[in-house]
């Protein structure tokens, strides 16, 4: 177990790939500087309870609903966006809960998702050539030479937001909005006139009656007032995660403190990259992504790597394969993996392998498109007989238009409607409520189908 972290310098000996390219060293030092100064978002001991919850994931016990914004911007950090991110995801955790009777481990992509991996370093409008966005953590989105210079300031921005959300976060869900029993509101001004509507007021007047049947009984009703919300997002700028880095003072082992998981994306996964090598070093509970190129070689040398103790709830693997090969590609990937005697949590991504342009020029990805990778991960772990650990979504607890298809039959015309997006198309809240309707029938089937039932091993605690 690592009890230090490797030096910058280090790290960027390594070519850590996917980083901006400051035009001025001295600043970028002083806000590193300043940012070490700064009280960790997260607590060492938050991120143990979720690798605690995490082992259960990845034991068959529970399931993970890892979701919210492709890119989080500063200008979206409002309490209406926070408060509808968290009632979308809370209510799909809800429709598993209690339509699959699944544990969920509810992690968002919420409160540090500022930094943006980009397939090129360049982006051409009407002749003019400027570096990509990258996200608000690096640059500016407006197309314009100003606003595309990399500005170190950006990344105390990025601390004064998450830590500005966060706040917000645990006043929710400690403070009653979380609380179970208030579930028919949660969505009461949203799903309505949608065609999900219907499906999820039934399944809250269930949820009421089962929770007034055990209050009955004598079930104390304080388990419902609070649910446990994680904080994640991908460990990208080496600056900032290794200035939010501290030495836990219980263990003396290094923590990232800039969210409860950070996962490692598909472009920055390089065995001997900088990447690998911080996180591999500290204590939180990890991800990788894993896409379609991944052999089965690399995923074990990633698993030896960044699980060397083969700890319980360390490793998450997001595999983001595309529908067309999910089936093909990941029976290997997780033989390999499996080989080595760990056990790590499964998840699909099904957004980041099914994204297209319009001929309009939106990118955008296909509910249905999505729901068949989910369905092929389900399929493969069916076959393997492994347990097919939760989603990774690209989610927005707002009425956008940005992904087509689902239960309002959105077509690309309608993309232009409201695409808000700062980079990648995220589910609205009708398809992401849809989606989990779809997850908790399949779920449910495959755990009777298992003749094995998460819940009968599951250590009751408050999720
Ligand atoms: O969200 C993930 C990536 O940052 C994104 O898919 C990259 O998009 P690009 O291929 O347009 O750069
Ligand atoms: C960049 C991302 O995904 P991937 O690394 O899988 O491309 C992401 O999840 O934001």
């Amino acid at each position: 177990m690592s009890t230090t972290i490797p030096s910058l310098t280090d790290l960027h000996a390594r070519g850590a790939a996917q980083q901006p390219t400051y035009p001025d060293a001295a600043a970028l030092a002083s806000v590193v500087g300043e940012l070490r100064e700064r009280p960790p978002l997260v607590f060492a001991g938050e991120a143990d309870d979720l690798k605690e919850r995490i082992a259960d994931v990845a034991a068959g016990r529970a399931f993970m609903l890892q979701a919210g914004d492709c890119a989080e911007t500063f200008g979206n950090v409002t309490a209406v966006n926070i408060r509808n991110a968290l009632r979308v995801q809370l209510s799909m955790a809800v429709v598993l809960q209690y339509a699959a009777q699944v544990p969920v481990v509810k992690v968002g992509r919420i409160a540090g998702q500022y930094a943006k991996p980009r397939s090129s370093n360049d982006e051409t409008r009407d002749g003019l050539t400027l570096p990509s966005y990258r996200g608000d953590a690096v640059n500016g989105l407006d197309f314009n030479a100003e606003s595309r210079v990399p500005d170190p300031r950006r990344l105390l921005d990025v601390y004064n937001s998450s830590a500005a959300t966060l706040n917000l976060v645990r006043a929710f869900v400690n403070g009653g909005f979380a609380d179970l029993r208030t579930v028919h509101s949660w969505n009461t001004d949203f799903v309505r006139n949608s065609r999900v509507e219907a499906k999820y007021e039934a399944l809250s007047d269930e949820i009421e009656r089962a929770m007034a049947f055990m209050i009955a009984c004598g079930v104390s009703d304080d388990a419902f007032r609070t649910v446990n919300y994680w904080a994640s997002h991908e460990a990208l700028l080496m600056e900032y995660e290794h200035a939010l880095t501290r030495i836990d003072s219980r263990t003396g082992t290094p923590y990232g403190t800039s969210g409860h998981l950070l996962w490692i994306g598909e472009r920055t996964r390089q065995i001997d990259g900088a990447h690998v090598e911080l996180l591999s070093r500290l204590r939180n509970p990890v991800g990788v992504k894993l896409g379609p190129t991944t052999t089965p070689e690399v995923a074990r040398e990633l698993v030896e790597r960044l699980d060397p103790d083969n700890e319980p709830g360390r490793l998450t693997i997001i595999t983001r394969m595309g529908a067309g090969k999910v089936r093909d590609a990941l029976p290997a990937i997780i033989e390999a993996v499996e080989a080595t005697g760990r056990k790590v949590a499964w998840v699909c991504d099904p957004m980041h392998g099914n994204t297209y342009s319009t001929e309009k020029g939106f990118k955008t990805r296909a509910f249905p498109v999505i729901w068949d990778e989910v369905d092929g991960f389900f399929d493969v772990h069916a076959e393997l007989g492994t347990w097919p650990g939760g989603v990774h979504i690209e989610l927005t607890g707002n009425d956008v238009t940005e992904c087509v298809g689902g239960v309002d039959e959105l077509d690309e015309d309608a993309l232009a409607d409201r695409y808000e997006t700062a980079c990648d198309p995220r589910l609205n809240r009708n398809q992401g409520i849809e989606l989990a309707f779809y997850l908790a029938e399949r779920l449910r089937n495959d755990i009777l189908r298992r003749g094995t039932n998460p819940i009968q091993e599951f250590t009751p605690r408050e999720m």
